[in-house]
């Protein structure tokens, strides 16, 4: 079963004349273990397709299955969302918006609590995710102390600290040079293949394209796959 199946997904915003198709319909299936890396140029249409899918910012049209379940068919399925976002969807941004004045382990935790693990259970799992994550060296230092790849790293342990099954990032590795970038990336290969989840990534780090299982390019709200055996289309793409 896919983790994602988004079927004829679109977005307008405003209407008659002033409309912008900020994403035509659009289908799509990511399986689990799958890496899929959204290319395209500002405007494109690849936030408003990770804002579609997790329901942030519901799209005009489509049908959204997520993990199974009916999120959205052409209007709200009745799905508490916020739940659902908040269990099956891991969010890693390239700010990645750490509390600053909770501790590597403890912005961890608190989405664990959130989630209704009882604080000592939180902190635990927490530890645990932030040694899996090699950073559990780090676990009591404030954000402020760590370096831009090790906070990286604490914003992805948060991420993943429900176990999603679905991860979206938006330029995870941008800010960080190519040794850790592709570190990050491996991260998420690993956490993909042994827990099953499937991760949709907007990047503009060509350095980091070999990683992903699948390429999109956007151009206009218009999504078409990147034929990466090809390499006049791989380059034109670029
Ligand atoms: N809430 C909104 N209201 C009106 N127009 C919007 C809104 N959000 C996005 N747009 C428009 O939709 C189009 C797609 O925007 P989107 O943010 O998805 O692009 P993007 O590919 O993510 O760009 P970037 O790489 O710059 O982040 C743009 O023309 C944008 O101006």
């Amino acid at each position: 079963m896919a983790v994602v199946e988004l079927t004829n997904v679109s977005q307008t915003f405003g209407e008659g004349e002033l409309a912008v198709h900020a994403l035509k319909p659009t289908s799509l299936s990511v399986e689990p273990g799958e890496l899929v890396a959204l290319l395209g140029p500002s405007g494109s249409g690849k936030s408003t397709l990770l804002l579609a899918i997790s329901l942030i910012q519901p799209p005009t049209t489509g049908r959204i299955v997520i993990d199974g379940q009916t999120l959205y068919d052409n209007g709200p399925t009745g799905v508490d969302e916020r739940a659902f976002r908040l269990r099956k969807i891991g969010f890693i941004f390239q700010q990645h918006n750490l509390i600053p004045f909770l501790t590597a382990q403890e912005n961890v935790a608190l989405m664990l609590q959130l989630n209704g693990a009882s604080r000592r259970e939180a902190g635990r799992r927490a530890k645990d995710l932030l040694d899996y994550l090699e950073m559990g060296h780090r676990a009591d230092s404030l954000p402020a102390r760590l370096s831009g790849g090790e906070q990286q790293r604490v914003a992805i342990g948060r991420a993943l600290a429900n176990e999603p099954a679905l991860i979206l990032a938006d330029e995870p590795t941008a800010a960080l040079d190519t040794e850790r970038g592709t570190k990050v990336m491996g991260l998420l290969r690993k956490i993909a293949q042994e827990r099953g989840s499937a991760v949709i990534t907007v990047t503009h780090d060509h350095r980091m394209i070999e990683g992903f299982d699948t390429v999109y390019h956007m151009d206009d709200g218009r999504m078409a796959r990147v034929d990466r055996t090809d390499p006049q289309t791989a380059v034109a793409h670029a």
